[in-house]
């Protein structure tokens, strides 16, 4: 049995992921790591008093000491992130991170950590498979229809922006196509942001509105034609495989995996 703790597991993807975790029969939810309520049970998503359902811990060495967490699945927000899976690691948890807004550089000091410590870990800016499926085909149509421009729409309490999804795409896309200028040389912005942000010139424009979920285009132009890739995330239920296959990899990992393709 897995035996999984939640940073985050009062939010939106933290209730959807206890769900999808009580639902395997591999796997189960030991505790919950918060800022708040130490002490406290999180029972049918409500705060109580009574020894029923999750505990809660605002420690981390205090929940592994009590709770022995071989993962700690970390959706909480782009602030909390790093610390959880810096701590995480020295204390020999294997870190899932749904969280998006870590920057490159902490990437790269939570791999050189992974690998010090030979404690595997998983980033995955999204873990729906659809949505890396479309990633894995725009990074494969741009070698060939290389002008690309991002356009990802979310729910309006997002936090961060751009969003992970879209970051790790022109990440992935940047693998394959030289950069360049993409538009007229001489094009000016005649209102801040208007052209989006830039990534070797390729743009991506971030729309936040409610009604949203989780929404991506990639938009690939060429001479007279236009190749439009889209992913919608209509429930968040969309994310709980990936999230399933990221927990039963971790544990037998010494390394670092960024990215959920890298599993398909
Ligand atoms: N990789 C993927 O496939 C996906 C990633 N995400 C990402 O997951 C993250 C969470 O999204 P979502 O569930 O919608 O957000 P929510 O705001 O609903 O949930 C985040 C939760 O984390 C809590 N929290 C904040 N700081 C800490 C901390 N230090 N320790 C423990 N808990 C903390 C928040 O508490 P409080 O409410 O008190 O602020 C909140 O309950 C975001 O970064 C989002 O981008 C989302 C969907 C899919
Ligand atoms: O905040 C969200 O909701 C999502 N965040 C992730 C991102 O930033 O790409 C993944 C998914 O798009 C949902």
């Amino acid at each position: 049995m897995i035996k999984v703790a939640i940073a985050g597991a009062r939010g939106r993807m933290g209730t959807t992921a206890i769900q999808a975790i009580e639902e395997a029969k591999d796997a189960q939810v030991v505790a919950a790591l918060d800022y708040k309520y130490d002490g406290k049970y999180l029972h049918n998503s409500i705060i109580i008093d009574e020894e029923m359902g999750i505990p809660i811990y605002t420690s981390l060495s205090k929940l592994a000491e009590e709770c022995a967490p071989d993962v700690l699945l970390d959706v909480t927000d782009p602030d909390a992130v790093f610390q959880n899976v810096k701590e995480a690691l020295l204390l020999g948890i294997h870190p899932v991170v749904g969280t998006s807004g870590l920057t490159e550089d902490e990437v790269k000091d939570i791999e050189g950590l992974v690998n010090e410590l030979k404690v595997g870990g998983l980033i995955a800016p999204n873990f729906s498979i659809g949505a890396v499926l479309m990633m894995k085909f725009a990074q494969q149509a741009a070698r060939y229809l290389g002008d690309v421009e991002i356009i990802e729409m979310h729910h309006d309490r997002k936090l961060d922006a751009p969003s992970g999804t879209a970051v790790k795409t022109a990440d992935m896309i940047k693998q394959v196509r030289p950069s360049h200028i993409q538009g007229h040389p001489e094009e000016q912005e005649h209102l801040n942001g208007a052209r989006g942000a830039d990534v070797e010139g390729m743009k991506i424009h971030s729309v936040r509105l409610p009604g949203l979920l989780a929404h991506q285009q990639v938009l690939l132009g060429g001479e007279g034609e236009l190749l439009t890739l889209r992913h919608d995330s209509f429930d968040r239920k969309s994310f709980m495989p990936g999230i399933m296959m990221a927990i039963r990899d971790v544990v037998g990992r010494t390394d670092l995996i960024y990215g959920l393709e890298k599993l398909l």
